[in-house]
């Protein structure tokens, strides 16, 4: 039997709601063997970031090859990155891989703290995103990679096909968190738009949301779904997850990775 299996490149944070953390718990929780690299240790909870220790880059390729010479990559993503010498590494070590790509274009954590250096966005979005089967930008990081403004869910829809016509990128999917009314996703497939939606939740427990979905996409296409059915039970995933998400710190709570098992009805 083949056991699938799901890679995370993303930094880390200790309180257990983003970054690495929240990956390997999706991984977990979808039945895909997790696998992780760290790029940067992050020290930061649920009200910001504290501290940030960047790995050299050679560990991370160290960490890379330790992977890839040994264990199977059934698909990977990226998540925090934050300088260009560490994109080139991994841009260099990609084409060994032959597995979907998802990259969540981190820049910011909920809480406004940046995560990458400013002048390495450039670079994520020229040299990195080419390789990417699925780019998942929120709003303002979509904006960034486009230099414009996204007010509205048309906006979004054409955002998502720049993406792939003008940027490069497989596939597209916009996320519109950052939006009022219905949380509303939009994908562009590099042939036409779907669009995700989900009642918006009231709550300020949003930590960590962004690396959950993410992370859920991989592991669904790890199993060898199609890219639009991974995205549609990663909705559902990241929904439940919200719905409920736990009241633990004194910030923006974590999402709850279990939810899905629960209302399925297992304790
Ligand atoms: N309050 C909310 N209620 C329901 N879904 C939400 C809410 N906020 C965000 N989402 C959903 O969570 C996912 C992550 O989106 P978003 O918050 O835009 O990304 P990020 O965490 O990268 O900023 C998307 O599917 C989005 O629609
Ligand atoms: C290491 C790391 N990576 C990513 C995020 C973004 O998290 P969010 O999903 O809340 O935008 C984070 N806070 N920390």
């Amino acid at each position: 039997m083949r056991i699938p299996c799901s890679l995370t490149i993303a930094g880390t944070d200790p309180s257990g709601g983003a970054g690495i953390q929240a990956d390997l718990k999706t991984f977990q929780e979808i039945k895909s063997y997790g696998m992780s690299v760290i790029t940067s240790v992050v020290a930061q909870n649920t009200t910001g970031v504290q501290a940030v220790h960047h790995l050299p880059v050679e560990i991370l390729r160290n960490q890379l090859e330790s992977i890839s010479s040994d264990m199977p990559i059934h698909a990977f993503k990226t998540g925090m990155i934050a300088s260009k010498e560490m994109m080139k590494a991994i841009a260099d070590w990609i084409p060994e891989v032959s597995a979907p790509y998802v990259m969540d274009p981190v820049m910011v954590a909920q809480s406004g703290d940046p995560l990458i250096e400013e002048e390495s966005r450039t670079w994520l979005r020229d040299q990195l995103l080419p390789f990417a089967s699925v780019v998942t930008p929120n709003i303002p990081e979509a904006e960034d990679l486009l230099g414009k403004k996204i007010e509205t869910t048309e906006d979004m829809q054409i955002a998502a096909e720049e993406i792939v016509t003008k940027l490069g990128a497989g596939a597209s999917l916009v996320k519109g968190g950052h939006l009022n009314g219905k949380a509303v996703d939009f994908l562009f497939d590099g042939d036409k738009i779907h669009s995700f939606s989900a009642e918006r939740i009231e709550t300020k427990n949003l930590h960590g949301t962004g690396c959950t979905y993410s992370a859920a996409i991989t592991a669904y296409l790890s199993q060898d779904c199609d890219l639009v059915q991974a995205v549609d039970q990663s909705k559902h995933f990241v929904t439940a997850a919200i719905r409920s998400s736990f009241n633990i710190g004194s910030g923006s709570g974590p999402t709850n990775h279990w939810a899905i098992r629960e209302e399925a009805g297992h304790k």
